[in-house]
């Protein structure tokens, strides 16, 4: 087996629009033939980090590479690298699938027959509609045609399947998958854990622009110090900076009238039992198997400022 490679470097990107600091300072590497996602809360930085990468933002400094090339110095080689679907991506409302295949194609030196592109997308049914009839699930599955047109290293796609039933996303996501089997790299930006979970090999978060964790999703669970969530519904008044600091606690916030403990196996017993000897009732107990939903609130979140608030 050959050593991985990354086939994208990111090293301490840092990006500002005026007085806003969109990056400041992302680090990350993309492995060749792996599906990368990109998580963190709304305006982390992920797109800006994307768009780096995909060369359609000139970073202000650091260093981005995509198989060696500085994406921001040569357009045109990264144009054929990367293949981008991007959260925006719309195309005229009146363009018919076929069309825009045609065109998309011709913009490339070795297009992938698009014919060939569209029955592998299961568009060959649809080259006749225009662009505004075609359902959610369809023009996602258009844009990864035209995305994969011009045969990128490369595809970088940005929230692909939000708001997509249920049954649309799983095929999206399959098709995301076949797309990596075949050799092509995939650069997610998603807000969705589950997708994260079941579609990516490794996961980078991204919060107030810096990278804060790289792995896979099982390691980012594993890593969140947070094995078991206990969450109940405090029959008196509890200060959370009290179940902060007794051993075993990762975290704790709270949602609602609701207090939520990640931390170790023992955690529960332990728990109930401290609460019992002040007096405290854990109403409606759940005990539960920490998520990568979890260690993520845990990654973006600020400990001081949760329990602080949800002190009482
Ligand atoms: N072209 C721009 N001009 C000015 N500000 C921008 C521009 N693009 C992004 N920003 C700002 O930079 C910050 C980061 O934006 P970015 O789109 O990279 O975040 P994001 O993590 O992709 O967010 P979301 O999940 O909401 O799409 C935000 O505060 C955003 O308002």
């Amino acid at each position: 087996m050959t050593t991985p490679e990354p086939l994208v470097e990111v090293i301490d990107l840092r990006k500002s629009y005026g007085a806003v600091r969109a990056v400041d300072g992302v680090s990350m590497t993309v492995d060749r033939g792996e599906i990368h996602g990109v998580l963190g809360p709304n305006g982390a930085g992920k797109t800006t980090t994307v768009e780096s990468i995909a060369g359609l933002r000139t970073p202000d400094s650091g260093t981005v590479r995509v198989a060696g090339t500085d994406p921001a110095a040569d357009r045109a080689r990264t144009t054929r690298l990367v293949g981008v679907q991007l959260q925006e991506a719309r195309l005229q409302p009146k363009i018919r699938v076929g069309e825009a295949l045609t065109l998309w194609s011709a913009l490339y030196p070795d297009p992938v027959p698009w014919r060939e592109l569209a029955a592998r997308l299961r568009l060959d049914g649809l080259l006749d509609r225009r662009f505004d009839d075609l359902s959610g699930g369809q023009r996602q599955r258009l844009s990864i045609a035209l995305a994969l047109v011009g045969r990128p290293e490369l595809v970088v796609l940005d929230e692909l399947t939000t708001g997509l039933d249920p049954q649309a996303r799983r095929e999206t996501w399959s098709l995301v998958r076949e797309t990596r089997d075949r050799g092509t790299t995939v650069l997610l930006v998603t807000h969705s854990m589950e997708e994260a979970q079941q579609l990516c090999d490794r996961v980078t978060v991204i919060a107030g622009g810096r990278d804060c964790a790289t792995g896979t999703p099982a390691e980012l669970v594993g890593g969140a110090d947070a094995a078991t969530v206990t969450s109940f519904v405090p029959s008196g008044p509890l200060s959370l900076d009290e179940v902060a600091a007794l051993p075993g606690v990762a975290t704790v916030r709270a949602e609602g009238d609701r207090v939520v403990v990640g931390g170790s196996e023992d955690l529960a017993l332990e728990l109930v039992g401290w609460l019992e000897g002040r007096g405290v009732v854990p109403r409606r107990l759940r005990v539960a198997e920490g998520s990568l939903d979890d260690a993520y609130l845990t990654l973006v979140s600020d400990p001081a400022a949760t329990t602080e608030e949800a002190t009482r």
